[in-house]
């Protein structure tokens, strides 16, 4: 390959990384390897001067680009840039030597060592001290306005501390989501059987991006400098960090004033121990030349100040046998390739397992079962398989054929058209029949006892159940000779299957595993149709007229109503006498009647469970979300951004004595 043609496809393929990463709120591949294609096109680059383009046209000279259509743009006032980075200690040397050729008289330079948060970019607008606005950083020059979607998050009030605020100032802040949040949106997910977010900054990012809203998830932003300010008063990025802090804005919770670079890089040493027990990711520290008259004589360039330097943390990797390449396959039928690893100590746990992605992957990596692999776990909380290395490779290894193995398992799947996604086509499939059992007997669903896992599994592979209404007709000779039971387990089991029939509907309905039908989409249709047989005929438009049930949500169940099989399943159920039909909860005579209410915060003495039963016997509908629609807001104790948001559309505010007094 030719200089012009390696540039050509390296510049193509990173424009594509850019549009998955900062448009899609996605990634391929990991942050570092994409530093490494941008490396590998600067140095080309440079090497050929003939072939260098505008900084508009070449990703090594502009600005990532995150804006999206549908929302307003907005052009800041001073240009939101990028950071140079290098993963190098030398490398961060030869920024202070390129820095102290500016100022020759200066024997060391004074730095700001700040933690590099790993989030989303935004700038927030404050006129005398009130919020106007927040925007992305969009290509640098002119962002998405995100304000509607940020209004009334803890982390930015209304109005800042203290008295002397600049007229108009820019604060510039890194958007992010905590690692139980995260892990709290994924078990949604998975509960409505979609498909799971990789990490929390591609979901952050996504979810700034909403249309609609932020759908009730807890966003948190910490800020960190400024852009343009009228007046400007600081002398010093030290001060600028103090200021924020002192109106009531978040900061970092340390950053490092030092002399010198050496000084800059123990602080970074320092940094690396302390960052893990930050609540949100850090991908590096961030070193900036502290004096403000002297950033602005050093300058920027098209993308980046030359007065900052991003130092990046190398993600943590290890190295391990690749003992085989199994799949996961999802509610839904998604098959998703799975390494199988020699355990491995990484960042502090022991990984066995490590995802491979899709088919793609794993032939662009020419990953093989056998291989000696690298494994990293970045920002992602699952790790994942970085790549093979070739030379400690078993000599009879041949290439992993997917389609192959798929069809040596006997798992019948097809290529989604246009994706690299693999989903299954028959319903036959005992891994995916399995996951549907599970989940049906699941405690969020029928909370049936004694069925867990292990028991469904047992049932399957011995061809006892195919779906959900087979689990009706086990006998108590069936169950009997399963592992782990006796006489009285089995009859255990038989009697929580009986049991089960008089479960509520929502629970039903919540186990038939309809995709994005979660417990309370359940709640709300079962209330509002009081069947399964009225369910089954209602067009999507009658379901969007529920709150709380969306176009997409109401798409789902129609085909799933519509689908043979499933009607047929419906039937069966119907036949061995499981609860599918009952009185409907939204005509029930109460307080609430036709009332919806949202809980936020800790109330004195109800917990969530008591508050929500009591709702819906008073029949009310509990929603996690504040809208237009809601009713009431109960609110308790730190109840945080969905109250501010209550006071703003107006909505009543119940204390829990308020409510008791209503409801009782
Ligand atoms: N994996 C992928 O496919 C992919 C694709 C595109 C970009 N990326 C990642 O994004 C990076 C490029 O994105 P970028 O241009 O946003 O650069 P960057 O994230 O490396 O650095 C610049 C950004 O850092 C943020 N930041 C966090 N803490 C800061 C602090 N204390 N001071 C100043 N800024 C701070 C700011 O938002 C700033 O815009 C790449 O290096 C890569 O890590 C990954």
């Amino acid at each position: 390959m030719t200089d012009r043609e390696k540039i050509e496809s390296l510049r193509a393929e990173i424009a594509r990384h850019d549009e998955l990463y900062y448009r899609n709120s996605d990634q391929e591949i990991s942050d570092q390897e994409y530093d490494k294609l941008k490396r590998e096109l600067v140095h080309l680059e440079e090497a050929n001067p003939d072939l260098a383009l505008a900084p508009e046209n070449t990703p090594t000279a502009r600005v990532g680009d995150d804006r999206v259509e549908g929302f307003a743009k907005y052009k800041h006032l001073q240009g939101m840039l990028s950071l140079d980075n290098t993963y190098s200690d030398d490398e961060l040397r030869d920024f202070d030597t390129r820095l102290k050729k500016i100022f020759p008289d200066e024997l060391s330079l004074p730095y700001l060592v700040e933690p590099k948060i790993d989030g989303v970019a935004v700038s927030l607008t404050y006129e005398n001290g009130r919020f106007v606005r927040a925007v992305t950083r969009g290509n640098g020059t002119e962002g998405d306005e995100i304000t509607n979607n940020l209004r009334g998050l803890p982390d930015i009030p209304e109005k800042l501390a203290g008295s002397k605020h600049p007229k108009l100032i820019e604060i510039r802040g890194e958007i992010y989501m905590t690692d139980e949040e995260f892990a709290r949106i994924n078990q949604e997910r998975e509960d409505q059987g979609l498909e799971l977010f990789k990490n929390p900054r591609n979901l952050t990012s996504g979810t700034v991006k909403q249309l609609g809203g932020i759908s009730g998830r807890n966003l948190h932003i910490v800020l960190y400098g400024i852009g343009h300010c009228e007046p400007l008063t600081f002398k010093t990025q030290s001060d600028i960090h103090q200021a924020i802090h002192d109106w009531g804005l978040r900061t970092q919770e340390k950053i490092w004033r030092v002399e010198g670079i050496e000084a800059a890089w123990s602080a970074i040493e320092e940094l690396d121990q302390l960052r893990h027990s930050f609540d949100y990711a850090t991908d590096g520290a961030v070193v900036k030349l502290d004096n403000l008259e002297w950033q602005k004589e050093a300058g920027f360039t098209s993308k980046a100040p030359r007065w900052a330097i991003a130092y990046k943390f190398a993600a943590e990797q290890a190295e391990t046998i690749l003992k085989a390449i199994s799949v996961q396959i999802g509610r839904t039928g998604a098959v998703t390739p799975v390494a199988e690893l020699e355990p491995v100590e990484l960042a502090g746990t022991t990984v066995s397992r490590a995802t491979l992605h899709n088919e793609d992957e794993i032939s662009r990596k020419d990953i093989r079962p056998g291989d000696t692999v690298v494994v990293q776990k970045a920002g992602e909380i699952i790790p994942q398989v970085l790549r093979s290395i070739p030379d400690k490779r078993p000599a009879d290894s041949q290439p992993f054929d997917f389609a192959a193995f798929l069809q040596e398992q006997g798992i019948e799947a097809e290529r989604v058209e246009g994706q690299a996604a693999w989903r299954i086509t028959s319903k036959d499939n005992p891994v995916q029949m399995r996951r549907r059992i599970t989940h049906f007997s699941s405690k969020a669903c029928m909370d049936i006892e004694n069925l867990g896992e292990a028991v469904v599994d047992q049932l399957v592979s011995r061809e006892l159940i195919k779906d959900q209404a087979d689990l009706y007709q086990l006998s108590f000779e069936d169950v009997l000779p399963l592992e782990k039971f006796a006489d009285k387990s089995a009859r255990n089991l038989i009697d929580a299957l009986e049991r089960s029939k008089q479960q509520p509907l929502w629970r039903l309905i919540h186990g038939l595993g309809i995709t994005h039908v979660g417990a309370q989409a359940s709640k709300d249709i079962a209330g509002h149709y009081g069947s399964l047989e009225k369910l089954a005929s209602v067009s999507v438009e009658e379901l969007t007229a529920i709150d709380g049930i969306g176009g997409i949500m109401a798409e789902s169940i129609n085909a799933w109503f519509a689908d043979e099989t499933n009607r047929t399943l419906v039937q069966r159920l119907t036949d061995y006498g499981l609860n599918v039909a009952e009185e409907i909860t939204q005509t029930k005579d109460g307080p609430l009647q036709g009332k919806t209410v949202v809980l936020t915060g800790t109330l004195p003495s109800l917990s969530r469970g008591e508050a929500t039963a009591m709702i819906e016997a008073a029949g009310g509908r509990a929603s996690s979300s504040v809208s237009k629609k809601t009713d009431y807001v109960l609110a308790g104790e730190s109840a945080g951004s969905k109250l501010e948001k209550a006071q703003k559309l107006g909505i009543t505010v119940l204390s829990e004595e308020a409510f008791r007094e209503l409801v009782e």
